[in-house]
């Protein structure tokens, strides 16, 4: 969709901003640049609306080389959010969300229902907050409001210049978390620069990590974490590589441990000589239905009166994560509930347990596909390897 090759840029002074890039995002997916300050990810953003102009090699938007196409026409088709916003101060929140289709020529009433729908897309309620103006709003309300904008005339491509720069960590990952959801929607082929490398694994498809003008990798967030193709990457990403690793990999059903499964109306004497059986000091209660119940614990089944059923025993079960999640939250759950292993399910079925030996696996297995999974067919174009 967007196709850098071997693009450059040298300012009048000499400075080399970029040099040699070639790289490829594909239709729908979310690349993030990252990277030092004055690395150049902000020239190689401005260089595909052609606020800058690259002076060597050429972009390719859809296979359509920018440089033949008119600058105000080519804008049109690319939303562009900004940290600082920029939003027209005299204007209403619903009149600035509405520039873009003003601009193109729609009706008014068109533009301002548009406005209002992508005011709603980005967690803004229009009938309250379209009238206000952009200093009666909070930081990341104005964000929320940049984005909007850039939305409005539902362009392909989105660039996105650190867009949740200037609010705290915690509205900052609530904004993240928005725009993934949103993302999921309406799909558009972004670029997104930021500086901060948990933002970018959080966000990217695929990330580029920029050393001094030019990219040391581009590939998948588990694999920049998991095999960092230089020593600078390596240390761009940071020591707990593993540790942030662990938000992108998601917890399979083959990771899981089979324990032994009780059912609630089974009577708890009978349970109780199952699980000795088998060596278990637990059990997991599951309903007639394969649902997750609870657990039980041996000594409590071999105690209880006759009569009793293991539903009459079994403890709510709180450790407990949807499959699919990353091992970060499966982590994260076990510590809260100073659990020895959480229960992994797939709507209500009980799929199985991770442990933490588990959980080590699973990481481990996911490094070792990415490192040998080279199955980045595109990597001749993707990579900028021959620095
Ligand atoms: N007009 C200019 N003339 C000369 N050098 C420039 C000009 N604009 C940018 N540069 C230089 O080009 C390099 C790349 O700048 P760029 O803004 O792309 O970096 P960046 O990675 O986006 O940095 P930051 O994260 O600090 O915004 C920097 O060394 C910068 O000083």
């Amino acid at each position: 969709m967007i196709r850098f090759e071997q693009v450059g840029k040298r300012y009048p002074d000499g400075t080399t901003a970029v040099d040699d890039l070639s790289f490829e995002v594909r239709e729908g997916e979310l690349v993030t640049l990252v990277g030092p300050s004055g690395c150049g990810k902000t020239t190689t953003m401005m260089m595909v609306n052609r606020l800058i102009e690259p002076t060597s090699g050429r972009i390719l938007i859809d296979g359509e080389d920018i440089s033949t196409v008119d600058p105000v026409k080519l804008r049109r088709r690319i939303g562009y959010v900004i940290q600082q916003v920029g939003l027209f101060p005299h204007r209403t929140v619903l009149d600035n969300t509405a520039t873009v289709p003003t601009l193109m020529g729609w009706k008014r009433t068109r533009a301002r229902e548009r406005a209002a729908e992508l005011l709603d897309l980005v967690g803004l309620d229009p009938a309250l907050f379209g009238s206000r103006y952009p200093e009666q709003l909070s930081g990341g309300q104005r964000q929320r409001v940049g984005v909007a904008r850039a939305l409005a005339a539902d362009p392909p491509v989105l660039l996105m210049d650190e867009p949740f720069g200037a609010v705290d960590p915690v509205v900052r990952e609530q904004l993240q978390d928005e725009f993934l959801r949103m993302q999921d929607a309406v799909r558009k082929t972004v670029l997104l620069v930021t500086h901060d490398i948990e933002e970018a694994v959080r966000l990217g498809d695929r990330i580029a990590v920029y050393g001094q003008g030019r990219i040391e990798q581009f590939d998948t967030p588990g694999a920049v974490l998991g095999t960092p193709a230089t020593p600078y990457v390596a240390e761009f990403v940071g020591a707990d590589r593993g540790l942030k690793r662990l938000s992108v990999t998601a917890i399979e059903p083959d990771d899981l441990e089979q324990p032994v499964v009780v059912r609630t109306g089974e009577p708890a004497g009978r349970a109780a000589g199952r699980l000795r059986g088998e060596d278990a000091r637990w059990g997991v209660v599951l309903d007639t239905d394969g649902d997750l119940h609870g657990w039980v614990g041996v000594d409590e089944l071999a105690l209880a009166g006759p009569g009793a059923t293991v539903g009459d025993l079994a403890h709510r079960m709180n450790a407990w994560v949807p499959v699919g999640a990353p091992l970060k939250q499966a982590f994260g759950v076990m510590l809260q509930h100073d659990a020895g292993w959480v229960a992994v399910i797939d709507g209500a079925r009980f799929l199985g347990v991770l442990t933490p030996a588990k959980l080590h696996e699973a990481l481990r297995r996911s490094v070792d596909a990415d490192a040998q999974g080279v199955a980045r067919d595109e990597v001749s174009f993707d990579s900028v390897s021959d620095v």
